[in-house]
């Protein structure tokens, strides 16, 4: 496609000057105003197709992320015994929505290829209309029946040559009118992730005055040992007017251990959406003066994330690079490190099941893992990581409290400043400050330990 649009304007002058010099003026006037109305028609005919595509290709990506759901939730929907049925239906819905969008496209697509043909076929006879006004005007009155013959062909070859470079163009609106629909979405998708990227990334660490939680909130100077400072920040959810929480002001430091706590619904985990920029706040402000990353901030969310992988890879996710390839070698320091920490989170019987750290697995972590079993394998991460704080929102939910405190020392002896979300009682004894969510905005903050 790139090299047929690069040559066609050097093919198009060369031939229209030979057309010129064949047929006079109205040989490359006529071809040039057939291709405009040909341009005209199909730019027509094609503009549904791109939204159409672009639709296409939303349903047919819903479609499979209702195939991917089920398959996850295979054994929910198994315990449930009428959710087979609903789904059935719910995937039928979807299946029936793209059929009828796919069917709507081929229908619009019908009428650009007769559209793309019709100029084809018409571009033949056009070649010898053009000939025969010179001729039957007189202006090659003088030659004999074979000059006129040989010239009548040498036109005709000129004049398609011509038209067919346009012909060629105009075929390749078909296959534009296709790259055009999926570099939208593309594109959409692209700025999507550009804008994210930008926020999260958007910020100076140096920057900004701190407010000390001691000092009941009052600006103070040169907090290095800070991860987020909060003044006044109020947010809510996207599909909801009221604010779950109201000039929120409080300083995150090393050392001092958060717990927030809050029914159901309060806005905890909605704290570290915003804190994380994937949600904006309503108003206020807040600095993080450290970044969410091994290095800095480390989160682990609600649901554990697990990788595709061997067991190395559910701890140390990393693109495997040539550099990790060769770290990755038999008894390396990093091996040992990795087995410490499996066995401080009390997962090191998954060596067994896998058969070594680097033995690949034809199964799906998510599967085959208690729910148990996942946040610890999380913890051994959170260990091998080391980062200056570590947010566990309803880390430990799945474990029993007697792990849940062996799991929270080690994270202290491993230096890291602990932010938790839970419900549990028992969380209290590891941290130093809570912060109560009680709905409607109002929040409460309490100093545990002196
Ligand atoms: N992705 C989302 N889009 C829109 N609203 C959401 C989204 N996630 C959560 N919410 C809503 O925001 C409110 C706060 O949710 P959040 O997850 O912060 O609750 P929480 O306090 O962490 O609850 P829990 O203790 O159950 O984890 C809830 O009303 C919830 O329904």
């Amino acid at each position: 496609m790139a090299s047929r649009l690069i040559l066609s304007p050097f093919t198009l002058t060369y031939y229209t000057y030979q057309c010129f010099h064949s047929t006079g003026w109205v040989g490359p006037v006529s071809i040039f105003g057939y291709f405009v109305i040909g341009t005209v028609v199909n730019k027509m005919l094609m503009g549904p197709i791109v939204s159409t595509l672009f639709e296409q290709e939303k349903l047919e990506g819903d479609f499979r992320f209702k195939h991917m759901q089920i398959r996850v939730n295979a054994e929910s929907v198994a315990f449930y015994s009428r959710a087979g049925k609903v789904e059935h239906v719910r995937t039928d819905r979807r299946l029936q929505d793209l059929l009828h969008t796919q069917r709507s496209l081929v229908n619009k697509e019908f009428w650009l290829y007769i559209g793309v043909n019709t100029f084809d076929y018409v571009g033949g006879f056009l070649s010898y209309v053009v000939i025969a006004i010179p001729i039957f005007g007189g202006v090659y009155s003088g030659l004999s029946p074979a000059e006129l013959s040989a010239l009548v062909s040498r036109n005709a070859f000129v004049c398609i040559y011509l038209i067919n470079c346009f012909t060629q163009l105009i075929d390749l609106s078909t296959t534009l009118s296709d790259v055009a629909g999926y570099t939208h979405r593309i594109g959409e998708l692209m700025e999507e992730m550009h804008s994210i990227i930008k926020k999260q990334c958007d910020y100076d660490p140096a920057s900004g005055d701190s407010y000390d939680f001691d000092s009941d909130v009052q600006p103070s100077h040169g907090a290095t040992d800070t991860a987020f400072i909060l003044d006044r920040l109020s947010y809510k959810s996207p599909f909801s007017e009221e604010l779950l929480v109201k000039d929120l002001s409080l300083k995150i430091s090393q050392g001092t251990n958060l717990l927030v706590v809050g029914n159901t619904g309060t806005g905890k985990t909605s704290l570290l959406r915003v804190l994380n920029r994937l949600w904006e706040s309503s108003s206020g402000f807040f600095h993080m003066t450290t970044c969410f990353g091994p290095r800095g901030i480390l989160f682990l969310p609600q649901k554990p994330y697990l990788t595709d992988g061997t067991l190395r890879e559910q701890v140390t996710p990393r693109p495997v690079t040539t550099t990790v390839l060769m770290s990755m070698s038999a008894g390396s320091v990093d091996d040992e490190r990795i087995l410490q920490f499996l066995n401080l989170a009390g997962v090191s019987s998954l060596l067994k099941r896998t058969g070594g750290l680097d033995e690949k697995v034809d199964w799906n972590w998510y599967d085959v893992l208690s729910p148990g079993e996942m946040q610890r394998l999380c913890f051994a991460r959170l260990f091998y990581l080391q980062p200056k704080y570590a947010v566990l929102d309803e880390a430990t939910s799945a474990l029993t409290e007697e792990a849940e405190g062996q799991l929270y020392r080690a994270c202290k002896q491993l230096g890291m400043t602990l932010v938790s979300l839970g419900h549990r009682s028992s969380l209290e004894k590891h941290h130093d400050v809570v912060l109560k969510l009680c709905g409607g905005g109002q929040w409460e903050l309490t100093r545990l330990k002196p």
